[in-house]
């Protein structure tokens, strides 16, 4: 069962929608049922929460703060999946008929409804995630960021005219491709939903979307503000389930297009599901990130940005930059002002305002982060600080805590430094040279993001550009404006979400070619 704040959230979206949006559309009433909120039901099909048409045994849902029960979650069948796709496609001729100002008109009522209740639907993603308060209160505003850029893009989703010889031209329309299955991670849940949802919805499709099984929660939270802003039944909707239930929706034949967020394994599966069903694939993986740290660079920022860049969200961040690469003169100093800021961070209960470092996602997830700690010891690296499990009293001594670590004396080859850890831990590593720092910043199967520090322009320019990495951030770190794309290289992913260039993934063109004169077929036809 879910806390209270569910229950708060429910009546204050039914309070807030009756009384400013009803009039806004005509009077139509299409504020309903937020009160039934409490404890699920859990899918969302046909613009209201529902129980699966065929029940499969439920998931137990652990909040990371407690560790106790948060909800319990039935697994979608293929039944329900088939029911969800079903509704999606039966009300994609509607929706994808609306021009897309119309669309777009709904999108900005769902960004108001969120910026609105923000305090509200940031707690359900702390419950949900571990993730502290302020942060929550980040990923949820960029939620509504997305549908407010994609709102006011909807309508510029346009065709072009190609003039061609003899008066004769053609239109390439846009159209959207149909029902798109959206599969995400639990890391920004219901911000990795809303930024595959907002774009896809503005370009006329509509959607099915599976969140992670431990993060369940605010996808429904988005069906129902996106019911209430006046998106028709059935335009997204929600199943719940883990890896057989995302298979399910992969694999599904009326699925025209899969966007995923998760590991590098599971996209693997999910573009074999794609590539059996010749369905275009948007994959938003792993990365194992380097952040360059020159000699010149301004220290207290470069301490800043190292600090966003390993320990937001228990480190449990995709584009965290965890090979932190400094050059050897500064490298004493950069260490020992590293470890001071990171024993500042406060370690508690994700609600308290002050608290810096949640909980991690679950105990597998702990111990799993654990033993890159272990493997950095034994393969001769030296932790200065942290990694290791904080017990917090009360309610909160179930709940995975866990000091973020500072790791030194690294190698390329090291285990920790190899693989992604999704946790708290920044791996130190010495270099002397530019062309060094370069090439073993890009020694990587990963490139997803990447960082440097410098006062130099022309070197800050130059590895920038040099990094292998589909964002690269200069003196800053870990900033995802909606308005730029993002997106990885080699094994981070295929396709971008932000910005302008995620339409081209989610349309497709078609070419009418209009004849103004005669056909002209050479020799073939003779009078
Ligand atoms: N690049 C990005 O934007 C981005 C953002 C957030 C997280 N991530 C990555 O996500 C990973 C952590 O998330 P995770 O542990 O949830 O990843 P995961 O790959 O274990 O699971 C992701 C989702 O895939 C589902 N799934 C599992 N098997 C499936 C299958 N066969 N077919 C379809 N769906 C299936 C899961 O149920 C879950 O919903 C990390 O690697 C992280 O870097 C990437």
């Amino acid at each position: 069962m879910l806390p209270g704040t569910c229950i708060y959230i429910s009546v204050l979206f039914n309070l807030k929608g009756k009384t400013k949006m009803a009039g806004n559309l005509g009077g139509r009433t299409f504020i309903r049922r937020f009160s039934r909120s409490l404890g699920g039901p859990w899918n969302y099909v046909g613009g209201q929460r529902c129980e699966p048409c065929l029940t499969l045994p439920s998931m137990k849902v652990t909040e990371p703060a407690t560790g106790n029960t948060l909800c319990e979650v039935p697994v979608s069948s293929q039944e329900e999946v088939d029911r969800a796709v079903a509704s999606a496609k039966g009300v994609f001729p509607s929706w994808s008929k609306l021009s897309g100002r119309e669309r777009g008109q709904k999108l900005m009522e769902a960004c108001r409804i969120i910026r609105d209740n923000l305090e509200d639907i940031s707690k359900l993603e702390v419950q949900d995630t571990g993730k502290p308060i302020w942060e929550a209160r980040v990923d949820i505003a960029s939620c509504a960021d997305a549908l407010e850029y994609y709102g006011g893009v909807a309508a510029a989703v346009v065709g072009q005219h190609v003039a061609l010889p003899g008066g004769s031209f053609a239109m390439v329309q846009r159209e959207p491709l149909g029902v798109i299955g959206g599969v995400g991670a639990w890391n920004f849940p219901m911000q990795t939903c809303v930024w595959k949802v907002a774009p896809a919805l503005a370009c006329g499709n509509t959607f099915v979307y599976k969140p992670s099984q431990f993060t369940p929660v605010t996808a429904v939270t988005l069906g129902e503000i996106l019911t209430s802003a006046g998106v028709p039944d059935g335009v997204f909707n929600v199943v719940q389930g883990e890896g057989e239930t995302g298979a399910r929706l992969c694999n599904h034949p009326d699925v025209a297009k899969l966007t995923f967020t998760g590991s590098v394994p599971t996209g693997t599966k999910v573009m074999t599901a794609g590539a059996k069903g010749i369905k275009s694939v948007t994959l938003e993986l792993g990365g194992k990130s380097p952040i360059v740290i020159f000699e010149d660079a301004d220290m207290k920022n470069a301490i800043k940005a190292t600090l966003m860049a390993n320990f937001l969200s228990q480190g449990q961040v995709c584009s965290n930059g965890t090979r932190v690469f400094v050059q050897r003169s500064i490298a004493d100093e950069f260490i020992q002002q590293l470890v001071s800021a990171t024993q500042k961070l406060k370690i508690g209960d994700p609600l308290a305002e002050d608290t810096t470092v949640g909980a991690t996602i679950h105990e597998d997830h702990a111990k799993k982060v654990l033993s890159y700690i272990a493997s950095a010891k034994e393969e001769g690296a030296s932790v200065l600080c942290g990694g290791e499990r904080v017990m917090l009293p009360g309610k909160l001594s179930g709940g995975w805590y866990l000091s973020p670590a500072v790791v030194v004396d690294c190698k390329d080859n090291m285990k920790v430094v190899q693989e992604e850890v999704f946790g708290s831990v920044a791996s130190v590593l010495v270099f002397d040279s530019e062309e060094e720092a370069v090439r073993r910043a890009n020694d990587t199967n990963f490139g997803l993001a990447g960082a440097v520090f410098t006062k130099d322009i022309q070197r800050g320019h130059r590895v920038a550009n040099a990094i292998e990495a589909g964002t690269v951030w200069i003196n800053t770190y870990n900033l995802y404006p909606t308005e730029v794309p993002f997106g990885g290289y080699k094994h981070s992913g295929i396709g971008r979400e932000n910005g302008l260039a995620v339409i081209d993934f989610f349309t497709q063109t078609r070419t009418v070619y209009v004849e103004m004169g005669d056909v002209d077929c050479g020799p073939l036809y003779q009078e």
